[in-house]
């Protein structure tokens, strides 16, 4: 663009801020400012206006916040204590190490910088995955678009559980609203074209909505009167200003480890200085080494790679479709107990077909092209009548969109055009009442349709459509309906029942649903297939062997949940099925004692409110829950779980807004993928902590030798070599630990209980004094190798000037490269916890073999550089010396080969705690494979349910309860069953 074209642009965006409209003058004046109409924009001046006001966005101000960034890495408690140390070094004389520890605040602090920066933008970067939509109409056409591109002007359509992204003026219908974004009020409150507000203050305005609050219910379309910065979200300055990330556990508790090892290191130093002297070192030579055994020890780059681990866990889980709002929600996912998970769509596919209709006059499989008896016109066309999708829009509810797509299957296709023409009143869907209406006009008089929970519409019907007629619905009816939704829900299906009231003509639609929904004439049942999918029970199974219970939680029918859970091999140890309204009746004790017992639970039929009390519950019983939800009213119980997860695709922006992890994807297998990235990112960082502490014992432990030697042994590690291991070789394989892939078995033990401490005893066990030592004793070994073959005795002088000075800074050097060599070793030993190395592929983390190249060639430099030779006392090393250290990596590696081999064979020959999982349960099998048999009598007999259960689970009357036991005892006993 040249830079005249994006002047005028910029004066232009200028004008449109000042100038924008009052959002508050009358309707006709707005659209006259706003140059728009009820019809919306065109395409082409929607485009056109785009690059006048820029997109629909907030623009962070104070983005050069890196300078203070960068800075508050330099006055941490950590790098404060390091300069102190510099300070120190540079009074008692030791310049050179002074400086050198300048540099170690300087390389950490770009480091540490650098890292967090990185982890920053992972997180930032989250919003790409997830473009937030909105609805307009262009043209008098609706559509989906991407919410930045809206502008002043456009015609927005606003539904529950919708975000709203732009101010706007109601134009009609009325919203409840969500401001606490805004106001920081947390009752929704509700917005309507009728009301006109032209004083106060704007954000009480009840005719205005605004950008950043959510709609909790209603319809309502609007005006786009502002955008992105314009908007009183852009004006709040401090909303636009960057919040800062809060520290996960994680990273507090590392935090407190961090500044413990520091208090001991100082301990450790200052402890260190009079046995330095009684060894016979000068003040100045004590006090430097003091302060280079401090500097080393301080583990002041573990935090920033901590939180490096966990920003590359939040990326590969984005990746994976699971995008998370903050770092520790992946250490949370590691520790998952329990899956709450909603059915359709989630372990569904969400691709409903109808294949049956139950009707007075026969139930009608419906594969091919049926006959179309007269009253399945009729209950397909008030089906697809009372619905809101538009399939050829590409929006819609699957349930809808298959009750369409059953009418044009039949040749009653209702356009979605003529559908609108004819609506008088719409009564959505509502998860409570389990029930939508609406009122449509048809030959000059209304006509009520409603469709919904077969046991809702049951109970407002009172007479049954029979060969075109209506007549009373008598009790054997009633009976015969809970039959037929038993015999469809056995197998799977997903039952509706439509039901209709023509009113008299004249009459107008009722303004209250609860009017609307009574009197009902049942047209007949809607059974559809949604197929679970594919992967599912790959990951149920996954979830079982990794302890972690699924409980499904779903507003359907209990048995058709029942069928789905277990095609897909829930419920492998019992399951149970409870209703909304026995779960309503059960005190807190007994869903604590049903929770309690370790079967898998079906709660069917079951409110949002119901999602919030089962995960009180399994909270309160020390579960780490993750809970599914996409409605509105789902929002309380997504944020009170431990990781709330919302769907990407069909959920509402409310959910999205609550949940922690958001599903691009609405996959239950991604849940299970996701909490194995978690577990996987948690081992990850413990294995750099093994990696990253146990180089603390090969450096401390030759000043020990030196000090207890009485000065006959020469010190056989110089500071600056210290340093040069702290900084040089050993920050990249530490990065590259955190990048592991996953240790085989990492998915087959039981989750990690909530409490326990990032740094376990057997993690420092291991690293301080397994690898540790080993590495040590190897040092030492070689550093006296290196002296005696040189024909240096113990007590003989080795300082500048002697015979014997170039054996010892050769014997310095053979012990400094010892370490480097045996922390390559414990690189690799530390890459599993309990596998062989084999397991996951010797050469299978490229990171960390460029990690251990350059440590090696930092290494040569300071070994074969004779300019450097001065200030690390270093000198360079004859291939024989070289031979010493060859084999340390592998003799580390080895050794804890060994102790993990044999540690898996001890816990092999340990009874296994947890009961093998049995073979899922067979399928349910549809009525046609049994001819002759009721599939809801199998499934009890298989359960054995008695006629209390029937009752209360699925509301059958207890004379139809007992008619079915019955039944079932019949089958049982002809297959040589008992049923109790
Ligand atoms: N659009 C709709 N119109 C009328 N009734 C519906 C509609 N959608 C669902 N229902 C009825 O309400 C019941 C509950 O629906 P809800 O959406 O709460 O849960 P679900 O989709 O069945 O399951 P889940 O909670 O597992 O996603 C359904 O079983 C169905 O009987």
């Amino acid at each position: 663009m040249s830079s005249e074209a994006a002047d005028t642009i910029h004066q232009a965006r200028e004008a449109a801020a000042t100038d924008g409209p009052d959002p508050r003058e009358p309707l006709a004046l707005l659209f006259r400012d706003l140059r728009t109409s009820p019809r919306g924009l065109t395409e082409r001046e929607a485009a056109r206006r785009l690059t006048v006001y820029g997109p629909n966005a907030l623009i962070r101000r104070g983005g050069r916040r890196w300078p203070r960034e960068l800075a508050q890495q330099f006055t941490h408690p950590l790098a404060l204590l390091l300069a102190f140390a510099a300070l120190l070094a540079a009074f008692s004389g030791a310049l050179a190490l002074a400086v050198a520890i300048l540099v170690v605040i300087l390389l950490n602090a770009l480091l540490a910088f650098v890292q967090e920066r990185q982890a920053e933008q992972a997180v930032e970067a989250l919003a790409d995955f997830l473009p937030e939509q909105a609805t307009v109409v262009r043209a008098g056409v609706r559509r989906q678009v991407t919410a930045t591109t809206l502008v002043p002007g456009d015609v927005l359509v606003i539904e529950e559980g919708d975000q709203v992204s732009a101010d706007a003026r109601l134009l009609s219908g009325g919203v409840e609203v969500d401001l606490s974004a805004l106001t920081g009020e947390s009752v929704p409150v509700f917005r309507s074209a009728e009301f006109a507000d032209d004083s106060g203050p704007v954000l009480g305005a009840r005719d205005l909505l605004f950008s950043g609050t959510a709609c909790t219910g209603g319809q309502a379309l609007a005006v786009v009167t502002a955008t992105g910065m314009h908007t009183e979200l852009g004006r709040i300055a401090a909303l636009s200003q960057r919040t800062r990330r809060e520290e996960s556990p994680l990273e507090h508790q590392v935090k407190r480890v961090a500044r413990l090892i520091a208090v001991i290191a100082i301990g450790v130093g200052v402890a260190f200085l009079p046995m330095g002297l009684a060894a016979g070192l000068s003040l100045a030579a004590a006090v430097s080494f003091a302060i280079g055994l401090l500097v080393a020890n301080v583990p002041e780059g573990l935090l920033p790679t901590i939180t490096l681990a966990l920003a590359a866990g939040v990326r590969d889980l984005a990746r994976r479709g699971a995008v998370v709002k903050r770092l520790s929600a992946v250490e949370t996912l590691g520790s998952t107990t329990v899956i709450c998970t909603d059915k359709t769509g989630t372990l569904t596919e969400n691709r409903m077909r109808v294949t049956a209709v139950w009707l007075a006059a026969a139930e009608l499989p419906l594969d091919g092209a049926p006959q179309a008896p007269a009253d399945l016109l009729l209950l397909a066309d008030a089906a697809a009548t009372c619905t809101t999708a538009d399939p050829e829009a590409g929006h819609g509810d699957p349930t809808e969109l298959a009750l369409l797509e059953l009418a044009a299957r039949v040749g009653r296709a209702c356009p979605p055009e003529q559908r609108e023409r004819e609506r008088r009143a719409v009564f959505r869907f509502d998860p409570h009442v389990k029930l939508m209406t609406t009122a449509d006009e048809r030959d000059g008089r209304i006509v009520l349709h409603s469709k919904g929970a077969p046991e809702e519409v049951l109970s407002h019907a009172v007479t049954l459509l029979d060969h075109g007629t209506e007549r009373a619905l008598t009790p054997a009816d009633r009976t015969e309906v809970v039959h037929a939704v038993g015999r469809l829900a056995a197998r799977g299906l997903r039952v509706l029942a439509v039901a209709r009231r023509p009113l008299a003509p004249g009459q107008q639609p009722p303004a209250r649903r609860e009017e609307a929904e009574q009197r009902l004439c049942l047209i007949g049942l809607v059974a559809m297939a949604d197929p679970p999918r594919p992967e599912v029970a790959r990951s149920i199974e996954q979830a079982h062997r990794a302890g972690i219970t699924v409980h499904v939680v779903t507003g359907d029918n209990g048995l058709t949940a029942a069928a789905v859970a277990e095609q897909v091999g829930i419920g492998h140890r019992g399951m149970r099925i409870v209703t909304g309204t026995e779960l309503d009746a059960m005190g807190d004790d007994r869903l604590d004692a049903l929770l309690g017992r370790g079967e898998e639970v079906i709660f069917a039929r079951t409110s949002p409110e119901a999602k919030l009390r089962i995960a009180d519950a399994l909270r309160a019983e020390g579960h780490t829950v993750a809970m599914t939800g996409d409605g509105v009213n789902d929002a309380p119980a997504l944020r009170r779980a431990d990781i709330g997860v919302a769907m990407g695709r069909s959920g509402t922006d409310v959910a999205r807004e609550a949940a922690t992890m958001v599903l691009t994807d609405d996959n239950f297998a991604t849940i299970v993928a996701a909490v194995e990235m978690g577990r996987r990112t948690y081992e990850n960082i413990r294995k750099f902590i093994v990696y990253i502490f146990s180089h603390a014992v090969p450096e401390v432990v030759p000043f020990l030798v030196f000090a207890l030697a009485g000065g006959t042994i020469p010190l056989p590690l110089t500071v600056m070599q210290i340093l040069a291991i702290d900084l040089g070789t050993d920050t990249l394989p530490a990065l590259a630990l955190g990048r592991e892939r996953a240790e085989p078995g990492l998915m087959d033990r039981p989750p990690r209980p909530r409490d326990e401490r990032v740094i376990r005893g057997a993690m420092l066990a291991r690293s301080w004094g397994f690898l540790g030592l080993i590495s040590a004793i190897l040092i030492m070994g070689g550093y006296f190798l290196t002296l005696t073959s040189g024909g240096w005795h113990p007590g003989d002088p080795t300082g500048a000037g002697t015979a014997l000075h170039l054996t010892y800074q050769q014997a310095t050097t053979v012990a400094w490269l010892g370490i480097v060599f045996c922390q390559i070793g414990t690189a690799f030993a530390a890459r599993t916890e309990h596998a062989s190395l084999r397991a996951i592929g010797v050469l299978s983390n490229p990171q960390l073999l460029g990690g251990i190249a350059f440590s090696l060639a930092f290494a040569a430099t300071i070994v074969y550089v004779p300019a450097l030779h001065r200030l690390f006392g270093t000198a360079a090393l004859t291939p024989a010396q070289l031979a010493i250290v060859v084999p340390f990596p592998f003799v580390v590696w080895g050794a804890d080969e060994l102790r993990r081999a044999l540690v898996r064979s001890r816990t092999a020959a340990l009874p296994v705690p947890v009961p093998p999982v049995p073979a899922p349960a067979p399928l349910v099998r549809p009525a046609a494979e049994e001819p002759g048999h009721h599939p809801l009598t199998v499934l009890l007999a298989r359960h054995g349910w008695n006629a209390h259960r029937l009752v209360h689970a699925l509301g059958v009357s207890e004379h139809a309860a007992a008619e079915i036991v019955a039944h079932a005892r019949r089958i049982a006993a002809e297959h040589g069953h008992r049923v109790p």
